[in-house]
């Protein structure tokens, strides 16, 4: 068996295209939809991944800007930045990028945030309502994950998903979303013993380790659906998956590559939601 590769980049620019069609009319309705992205420091990655999100957002007629805080800034400094946020009208996304540095307690700022404006859905208000089923702001790489999988036409109902990892913003929502659309869901992390008892059972299989190449064919089900979250810089600085694709494409049913597999579908949905905000705080669709 040959897999069919999930091409997470196109399916984004299709969705994009259809979005930049929804804010042209949000536009005649004097709506702009509005992203800010706050960052600390100057990390590579989290510079490129947000420099991505204002290219992204301007392709889509989203406007957008983005706060540079040093990495020295205080967690008070951060908390006033996103009450002036909060309360100023032209936002309609407030998104802290991350991870923050070590003095900065993540959830006080992830709280702080407007769950009006959560485009991320790390508040606990929109976790709370992800979990019953409520209409709310789902998490990027999660919402974009479940969105290739119906967009492939591969089921989900009654099927036995696996999630490696349990972050709280990849594994633990991926696996609430798949059991939201009736999976059979199985967490696996770092106590998990014989994991691969797990894995080749798994008709869908999340892989989030954060290690390379680690899920290789023996250990997954002939014909399952494989995709690939992990994003690992070799030393050659070309990137690499947590999955080996050469053997696991010879052996599962859909495989999504590294890259242009599921980093572009996160940044699509953080336009999706920030429309949705757009929409939310302007009374539109109400
Ligand atoms: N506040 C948030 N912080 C972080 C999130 C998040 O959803 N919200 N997720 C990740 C990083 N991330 C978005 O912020 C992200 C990661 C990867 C990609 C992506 O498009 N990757 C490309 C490769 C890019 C490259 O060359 O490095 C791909 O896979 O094709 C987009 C967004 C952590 N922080």
């Amino acid at each position: 068996m040959t897999a069919q590769v999930i091409k997470g980049k196109e399916l984004a620019h299709k969705l994009r295209e259809e979005m930049a069609e929804e804010v042209t009319q949000l536009k005649e309705k004097g709506i702009i939809p509005h992203l800010t992205v706050i960052i600390l420091g100057d990390d590579p990655a989290s510079k490129s991944y947000v420099n991505g999100k204002k290219k992204a957002s301007a392709e889509t007629g989203i406007s957008s800007d983005i706060i540079e805080m040093p990495l020295s800034a205080s967690e008070q400094e951060l908390l006033d930045k996103i009450d002036i946020l909060n309360n100023d009208d032209h936002v309609h996304g407030i998104l802290v990028q991350l991870p923050l540095p070590e003095h900065i307690n993540e959830q006080h700022i992830i709280e702080a945030i407007s769950p009006d404006k959560d485009v991320d859905g790390f508040h606990p208000s929109s976790i709370g309502k992800m979990l019953t089923g409520n209409d709310t702001f789902l998490p990027c790489t999660p919402l974009g994950i479940l969105t290739m999988l119906q967009s492939y036409g591969i089921q989900i109902e009654g099927k036995h998903a696996v999630i490696i990892g349990r972050s709280n913003i990849v594994g633990k929502p991926v696996g609430q979303l798949l059991l939201n659309e009736h999976a059979t869901v199985t967490y696996c992390h770092s106590r998990t013993k014989d994991m691969t008892a797990f894995t080749k059972s798994a008709d869908i299989l999340i892989v989030a380790m954060g290690k390379p190449n680690v899920i290789r064919s023996e250990h997954i089900k002939e014909g399952s659906a494989i995709i690939d979250v992990g994003i690992n810089r070799k030393d050659d600085g070309k990137l690499t998956g947590d999955v080996d694709f050469q053997s696991v494409s010879e052996k599962a049913s859909y495989i999504t590559p590294v890259p242009k597999g599921v980093g572009p579908m996160t940044i699509t949905m953080l336009l999706q939601n920030t429309i949705k905000a757009a929409k939310g705080l302007s009374g539109v669709g109400r």
